[in-house]
């Protein structure tokens, strides 16, 4: 690979793919939530993010008051940019041209805007990576249908955009070495500190959903629950390699943030805030708080963690230490690209090597029919077999 990094301006004049490592992908797509950036963007924000979901007033307020504690903006659209930037620079680093661009499902740049600056610039088959690392509706298929839906719409003024996705990764181990690697830190400075490992638990915390979504999730033909298997899965193995790593004995477990919905409605449980209670009166002192279900730092990791579960545990006499997020570090980014690669390869037929950790498995890059059902109405979604 003697080629030389194209000119971003070089790039946008040709209307030839790329040749090069990504083919046949003349397009990367970073696609992700989306986020408000000023006061007066929250409520069409939350209006969006909500639409036709049933989520009370009185929740929707709540939340807004989360985002106007932060003046009305939320971190992860400058985490995304920062995002983008990191993954630039691995693909320059490994001479691949290949441009990026960005769509989110609840802010502009929309996924139809991101769709209608590929085909300005003339790309005809682009792939795409999530800001979310799990199987679900909401993480996984309802961005599949957002792809659907941006498709449709641009479909009619000018030629087709193909579209695949790189596998959910949470067990790649870009994600969870790093995740692990944090964790392990923030244990090892503890320790460092003098504090008592039997004083210590370790949680590892993700968005919480319904429990009919998680019993739906995955590709349909075992025992669905792949959001919350994943996530106990992964948290498994953190603490078994913090333990070996540092000769410890910690107990880890799951535990949920940021439930929405009605009181009615079942949702993953226990809320962290609950279980730090518990936790406190059994006599635990400090602990250990790994957001392994986000990729970034954003609302729900400043407010309903650094925020809310914070004041929980101050309440309680608790230590609470906020392990950082994947974010941008270089294991993860690095990683991003790697999966960039494989689908690639894929594309083209090939048989690549796909790294798996933990477990033996990799999800396919392609979703099974019916994965990951949307439970109200269903709608068209790409890059999978249905
Ligand atoms: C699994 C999951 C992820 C992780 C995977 C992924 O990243 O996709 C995630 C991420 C995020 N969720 C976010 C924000 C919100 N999520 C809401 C509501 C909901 N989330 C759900 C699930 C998830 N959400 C669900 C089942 C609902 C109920 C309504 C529905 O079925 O859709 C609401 C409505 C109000 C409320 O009830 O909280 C808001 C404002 C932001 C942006 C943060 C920022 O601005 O920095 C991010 C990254
Ligand atoms: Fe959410």
């Amino acid at each position: 690979m003697t080629q030389q990094p194209q000119h971003p301006e070089q790039a946008e004049q040709s209307d030839q793919p790329d040749a090069g490592p990504l083919e046949p992908y003349d397009g990367i797509l970073l696609l992700s939530f989306g986020g408000p950036e000023k006061a007066e963007d929250v409520l069409p924000f939350l209006r969006r993010v909500t639409a036709g979901r049933g989520i009370p007033d009185e929740r929707l307020e709540q939340v807004g008051e989360h985002y106007y504690g932060f003046g009305g903006r939320s971190p992860i659209n400058d985490q995304n940019r920062a995002l983008i930037a990191a993954l630039r620079a691995e693909l320059d680093r490994r001479d691949i041209s290949t441009p990026i661009i960005w769509g989110n499902r609840n802010f502009t740049p929309f996924t139809a805007e991101a769709f209608a600056e590929a085909q300005e610039r003339g790309m005809r088959r682009i792939v795409t990576v999530l800001t979310s690392a799990y199987q679900s509706y909401s993480s996984c298929r309802q961005y599949r249908e957002d792809l659907a839906a941006a498709d449709a719409e641009v479909s009619e003024q000018g030629p087709a955009i193909e579209v695949d996705k790189v596998r959910p990764y949470a067990n790649h181990p870009g994600f969870s070495r790093t995740n692990t690697r944090l964790v392990t830190e923030a244990v090892r400075g503890l320790l460092r500190e003098g504090v008592d490992p039997a004083t210590v638990r370790l949680l590892c915390v993700t968005h919480s959903i319904p429990d009919a979504m998680d019993d739906t999730s995955g590709p349909g033909d075992e025992d669905g629950n792949a959001y919350s298997r994943q996530h106990i899965q992964l948290g498994a193995a953190i603490t078994e390699e913090v333990n070996a790593t540092l000769d410890t004995d910690l107990e880890g477990e799951l535990v949920f943030c940021s439930r929405s919905g009605p009181p009615t409605q079942p949702w993953l449980e226990p809320d962290v805030n609950d279980r730090l209670e518990e936790l406190a009166a059994d006599g635990v002192q400090t602990v250990v708080l790994a957001p392994i279900g986000f990729v970034s730092d954003h609302m729900e990791v400043v407010y309903d963690l650094d925020t809310e579960a914070a004041a929980t545990a101050e309440k309680l006499g608790l230590r609470l230490v906020r392990v950082p997020t994947v974010g941008v570090d270089p294991e993860f980014v690095s990683g991003l690209v790697d999966l960039l690669l494989e689908r690639a390869a894929e594309a083209r037929g090939e048989d690549p090597v796909r790294p798996v950790w933990p477990g033996r498995t990799a999800p396919p890059s392609v979703c099974a029919p019916g994965c990951c059902p949307n439970l109200r109405t269903a709608r068209p979604a790409l890059c999978g077999r249905d």
